[in-house]
């Protein structure tokens, strides 16, 4: 059974200001702004380069992109994660056969919890993804792997699709647990959800997380074979078989076609990469899997 790539970036809560998400949204566009900012100073000079890169884009690289992904379109997903305050903003500009995700939502019914966000929101708003389980929370917000089950059930049953993330530490690497620990975390979903349709696993071992450590090729492959394993073994051979397992932890456009060539890695949970043009060649990566 043929698994879609599935490429998400995670727009962190870094620097991002209106300019990057404007950028993300269309290289474009921003392009054209930040030239009609020095209209000020040679109006008739910028106005000419202007129309010199509008041919240009649309002579060389749009068509390039958007024929290509229309190519791709039956084998890829791509799915971007902008911080709260930009889902509208990004949903609403983006172009239709992207779509967005939310970075986090609460774990039961909406209520009296102060800055957080529903999954109910989340649906009112038709954002139809949920990253969840990310090693940043787990660490900094002290999400434990029940917490992130529950989070993960709730969401599901309330029409979100998730992207749940697991990952070990150096330390349990280096101690030889990667596996157990991955089991682990992904056993706490499993105990907590029926249906795996519409969940994505999304293995980023947290050693690699904005680091420049990518996990090489076959360290990847071989979690992901692992995982693959252990939902065959602990819920069934169609999940197994079906589910999209993703690599996150450093992914840029000069390894991913390595990694994607992978038979198990399904395609990329990409941060800081998913802010720079090279996502365009993150998302081609898809490619190796054409003719696989
Ligand atoms: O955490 C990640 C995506 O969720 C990976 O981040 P980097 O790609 O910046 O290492």
């Amino acid at each position: 059974m043929g698994r879609k790539f599935f490429v998400g970036g995670n727009w962190k809560c870094v620097s991002i200001h209106l300019f990057d998400v404007m950028r993300m949204i269309d290289p474009f566009v921003v392009d054209l702004l930040f030239i009609s900012a020095d209209l000020v100073s040679d109006l008739l000079f910028n106005l000419f380069l202007l129309v010199d890169l509008m041919l240009f884009y649309v002579s060389h690289i749009e068509i390039d992109v958007f024929l290509w992904i229309s190519m791709l379109r039956d084998i890829i997903k791509v799915v971007v994660s902008p911080p709260y305050v930009f889902l509208p903003l990004v949903k609403g500009s983006l172009r239709s056969d992207f779509h967005v995700a939310a970075q986090n939502c609460w774990v039961s019914k909406g209520g009296a919890y102060t800055g957080e966000v529903s999954a109910e929101m989340l649906v009112d708003l038709n954002v139809p993804w949920v990253i969840l389980g990310h090693s940043e929370r787990r660490a900094l917000l002290n999400e434990s792997s029940e917490f992130v089950g529950d989070k993960v059930a709730y969401a599901l049953s309330k029409g979100l699709k998730v992207i749940a993330c697991i990952g070990e530490t150096l330390e349990q690497r280096e101690a030889g647990t990667t596996v157990d620990v991955v089991a682990a975390q992904t056993k706490a979903i499993a105990a907590k959800i029926s249906d795996w349709t519409n969940v994505v696993l999304a293995y980023e071992p947290v050693w690699a997380i904005g680091t420049g450590k990518v996990a090489s090729p076959a360290q990847a492959q071989e979690v992901h074979v692992e995982l693959r394993k252990w939902l065959k073994a602990n819920v069934n051979a169609d999940v197994a078989a079906s589910t999209r397992i993703i690599y996150g932890g450093s992914v840029n456009g000069g390894n991913c076609k390595d990694l994607a060539s992978q038979p198990d890695i399904d395609g990329f949970l990409v941060g800081g990469a998913s802010l720079k043009p090279e996502f365009i060649d993150i998302i081609k990566s898809a490619e190796t899997k054409k003719n696989a």
